[in-house]
Parts: C-alpha cells; structure tokens; sequence
C-alpha cells in the first residue's frame, strides 16, 4: 500500500502540489491524468523519493520512503522519470541490466539473466538488444527505459508519461505489459497518462489533479465524464459510451446549444 499524507511542493511562493493524500492499495494500475503543469511529475517525484516534500510523508506499506535505505528502496520501488539521464551509450542489454542492479549489485547471476532476457522480450527488444541507446528511435529507447523498469521487477511502479513516442502496437502492448505487472505479479502501479482513454481503458483507477490537488478520484467511468474533463482541461469533450468503458471524443467538438 502507498499512502500519501498530506503531500505538499512549494516553489517560492507557488503551490505545485497543494496536500494531496491519497491511499493507494496493493495491486492495480492508478492512473494519473490533468493537464500539464497540474502537478502530476512532482507527485510522482515525491511518492519516489527523488524530489523532498515541503510538507506531508509518503508511506510504503506503513513505512516512510525518508526512513528507508536506497539500496532496499530501489528493490521495492522503481521509477520512469520522463527525462532520463543515463548514458546513452548504453545498449539497451546493459540498460535493462541497469535495472537488476540493486538486485544484484552488478553481478548477474542466472535470475538476474532471465529477468532481463524476459523483459528485453516483451518490449519486443530482441533485435535492438546489442545496440545502443543512441542509435535507437525515440520509440524504441522508450521501450528500452520501459524494459529497464519491467527487469527491476519491483512492488511498486511509478511511470511518468511511457507512452511517449509509441505507436498504436507498442503503446497498446505497454499497456498490456503494466497491467499484467499487476495483474499476474501483483505490483502496484502509479502511471501519469496524456491520454484519458487509455487510461480509462487499462486502469482500475483514475486520478485527476488540477492545480497541484486531486479533483476527482475513482473508477474509470466515474472520472472520465464530460464534467470532469471540462474541470480538468477547461475544455468541452463529448463522452461516448462503449461496452469498454468511457471513451472521450477529444477530436470532435460538443454541439454548442446556440447550432442545435
Ligand atoms: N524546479 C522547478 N522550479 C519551479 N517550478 C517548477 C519546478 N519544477 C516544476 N515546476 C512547476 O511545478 C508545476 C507542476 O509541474 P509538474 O511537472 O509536476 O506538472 P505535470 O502535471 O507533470 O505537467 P506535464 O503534464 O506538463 O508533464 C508546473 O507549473 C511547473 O512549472
């Protein structure tokens, strides 16, 4: 279980995350949607540890993230920020065995081998596994930071924005990757999505912040409605209904009452 209690992020004299708290249970996938700048990325950083609140805590299973030591942090919690600064010299075989190092401290052993190998597979890496980041396109690279997490095989996930640079088949199936993380190994999965559809498509929950507060918190066909995608966009999106839940019509514009 994630609970975070009355989190709060300060620059200067602005608010950017105004005392969130929130329970998050063990296993499912969470989303996190609102638009940019509402202050998703540094709820994420702070649930993760990467960034320090100004107010409120984070617990992992009852435990506050602060009190807890990096190395056992990094076998219990992994992070895909939406910048990474590895090096991009890296092939992506060494960057997804990246992700076992706090397993194994460098020294793969045969598990540590097959975690990798697994996650270079469902990433569908296999024919880029020898070559570098660099030489990568940005969907690919993507995939490989995705792989890199997958291999760390932790309880709790947090993914900032991974479906950038995806098409359709590699976003979908990135998906299906997260949810059975979830699914078939029980992690607990905190995901910022842009797209309100896949969101609503792929998780059990959905959380909607604006201005640095969460404004509507619930399963997808609760938050994704036109009344709260016109409070959390400012933005009029017809809703249709199909038997796979919500979907937002965000390409098409509502019919103004003044043209009916
Ligand atoms: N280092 C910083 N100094 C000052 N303001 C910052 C800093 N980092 C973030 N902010 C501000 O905090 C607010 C929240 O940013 P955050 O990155 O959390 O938003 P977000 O919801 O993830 O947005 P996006 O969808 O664009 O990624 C923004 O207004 C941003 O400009």
């Amino acid at each position: 279980m994630i609970t975070i209690d009355g989190i709060t992020k300060r620059y200067g004299s602005t608010t950017v995350v105004d005392r969130v708290s929130l329970e998050i249970p063990r296993g499912g996938v969470v989303s996190l949607i609102g638009a940019n700048g509402a202050g998703k990325s540094t709820l994420l950083s702070m649930v993760g540890r990467l960034l320090a609140p100004d107010g409120g805590r984070v617990l992992l299973d009852g435990v506050d993230v602060l009190a807890t030591p990096s190395a056992e942090l990094s076998c219990r919690l992994s992070i895909l920020r939406q910048e990474n600064h590895l090096p991009i010299r890296l092939t992506v075989r060494e960057l997804v065995e990246f992700g076992r190092y706090p397993h194994c401290k460098g020294r793969l052993q045969e598990d540590d081998h097959r975690q990798v190998d697994l996650a270079i597979e469902h990433l569908e890496l296999g024919t880029f596994a020898g070559r570098r980041l660099d030489q990568l396109s940005g969907g690919q690279r993507q995939r490989a930071y995705i792989a890199m997490v997958l291999a760390q095989d932790t309880d709790f996930v947090l993914l900032d924005e991974p479906l950038n640079n995806l098409d359709l088949r590699h976003a979908a199936q990135s998906m299906e990757t997260i949810r059975s993380m979830a699914e078939q190994l029980d992690k607990t999965v905190v995901v910022v999505l842009h797209d309100v559809n896949v969101a609503a498509h792929h998780s059990d929950r959905v959380i909607a912040m604006k201005d640095g507060q969460v404004i509507a918190d619930g399963a997808p066909a609760e938050v994704v409605t036109e009344a709260v995608l016109r409070k959390v966009y400012d933005l009029d999106v017809p809703v249709a209904h199909v038997d796979a839940g919500p979907v937002a019509l965000h390409f098409a514009r509502m019919a103004s009452p003044a043209a009916e």
